[in-house]
């Protein structure tokens, strides 16, 4: 049986459903698993020419991910290439965290918000604990599931395919939940990065509404000393080494009680633990779960009686349930809210930072690497052979993600 055989055969077991949207690394479709039944979520991304050789660094972290199995964090069910394209298979999520968020409908108790933020810190400290970062925490990345799961997804990507190309559009909301290092450019960082968005969204389920929106880098820093005040040298010792520090007029800080109105005292005791400058002094995921804000009343609500909206990805359409029709595509409504025209803005510096040590001192995006974020890179996975060095990190830019979306289109019209 020939590769090409065996991968077909891979891809046959997924019966391609209808499109669900878009994101950064690629299209993501509903299909159905046939060997088991399940309803699942694929995001395709593409991999571009085998002449590359082998990404073994992406197979090996891409395994990693099939391995961390918990409860608040998305299960990575199978991971192939087809046609040049790389599948992630993902157990499929009803709804997510910015949905509930934003539907004027819901109405979120004291309670509800504790068991959201506790089931995020939840999934975070399992990928901390292996050392992996999520890097890319925002609340269309908290998945929700029927049983009101809250599930960490999107997890690790950014490390294995590279952060995606400044003029992305969802670059800017990624923005709004970025640590005040990776802004000023840190080349190392470490899990305070995502305590830093964790703190965001803590704040966003506070107050419904995003905490930090800067649109650009340095608004965004602008946006979090006008709220948190400049940091004074004895609260970051080490600011001004970090290579895009730029000196602010000094600002003080805000009174949490007015930052976020509604909060209860151990609420804002947490957040501004969450908000320390200092990623060294700044609370960690396993300190911040034992906070007593998860243990004061009111207690955690129950995930099951959690509310959700409505599912906005219903099958109850008849020209849908039909497994043998063509598919429907259906567009998100919440990307209309991302599409931000003429606000980003390539500034060369700030996003040199995809770097980390915590896995076995491997340096990623090595410093001075002068591929651009706006070039193709492909990758390639040639899953038989291992050992082989890390190539560099692959982009995927806009052009070749409506190209993708065109071809899926074209598959979807006319199936092998
Ligand atoms: N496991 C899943 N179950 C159901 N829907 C999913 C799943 N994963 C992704 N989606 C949906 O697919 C669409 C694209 O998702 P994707 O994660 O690629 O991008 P995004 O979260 O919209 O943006 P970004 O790439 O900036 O994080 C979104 O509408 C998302 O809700």
């Amino acid at each position: 049986m020939s590769e090409n055989d065996v991968e077909k055969k891979v891809a046959d077991r997924y019966l391609k459903r209808e499109i669900l949207g878009e994101g950064t690394y690629g299209v993501v479709y509903k299909a159905i698993d046939t060997k088991t039944g399940q309803t699942v979520a694929i995001k395709k991304i593409r991999l571009g020419k085998q002449k590359e050789g082998v990404n073994f660094t992406a197979l090996r972290e891409i395994k990693l991910l099939k391995e961390l199995k918990d409860p608040n964090i998305i299960e990575l069910i199978d991971a192939f290439p087809h046609k040049g394209n790389l599948h992630l298979v993902f157990e499929f999520m009803e709804t997510d965290l910015e949905a509930v968020i934003r539907d004027p409908n819901i109405f979120l108790s004291p309670g509800d918000i504790k068991s959201y933020f506790q089931m995020t810190l939840k999934g975070l400290l399992v990928c901390h604990k292996k050392w992996v970062l999520h890097r890319d925490m925002k609340p269309n990345n908290l998945l929700i599931g029927s049983n009101g799961q809250l599930k960490l997804a999107d997890f690790g990507l950014a490390r294995i395919f590279g952060s995606p190309g400044r003029k992305f559009t969802h670059q800017v909301f990624a923005r709004w939940y970025r640590a005040p290092e990776l802004l000023f450019g840190a080349k190392q960082y470490g899990a305070g990065v995502d305590v830093w968005a964790a703190g965001c969204i803590f704040a966003e389920l506070l107050n419904r509404r995003p905490f930090l929106q800067g649109d650009s880098d340095i608004d965004q820093l602008g946006k979090i000393f006008q709220k948190l005040g400049t940091p004074t040298p004895s609260q970051w010792p080490d600011l001004e080494w970090l290579p895009d520090f730029v000196e602010y007029s000094s600002q003080t800080a805000q009174p949490w009680r007015k930052l976020c109105p509604t909060a209860s005292d151990d609420a804002l005791d947490l957040l501004s633990k969450l908000f320390t400058y200092d990623p060294k002094t700044r609370i960690t995921v396993q300190q911040a779960l034992e906070h007593r804000y998860f243990t004061s009343v009111p207690l955690p609500t129950d995930p099951a009686k959690l509310p959700r909206p409505a599912p906005k990805r219903e099958s109850h359409n008849p020209r849908t349930s039909d497994l043998h029709e063509g598919p429907i595509v259906l567009s998100p409504k919440k990307k209309a809210r991302r599409v931000m025209p003429d606000r980003e803005v390539f500034d060369g510096n700030a996003y040199h930072v995809d770097k980390i040590d915590q896995h076995g001192g491997e340096i990623r995006w090595a410093a001075g690497d002068n591929t651009s974020r706006n070039e193709q890179v492909p990758m390639s996975v040639d899953f038989s052979i291992f050992g082989a060095k890390p190539m560099s990190r692959p982009t995927i830019n806009s052009a070749d993600r409506s190209h993708l979306k065109r071809k899926l289109d074209l598959e979807f019209q006319h199936p092998e």
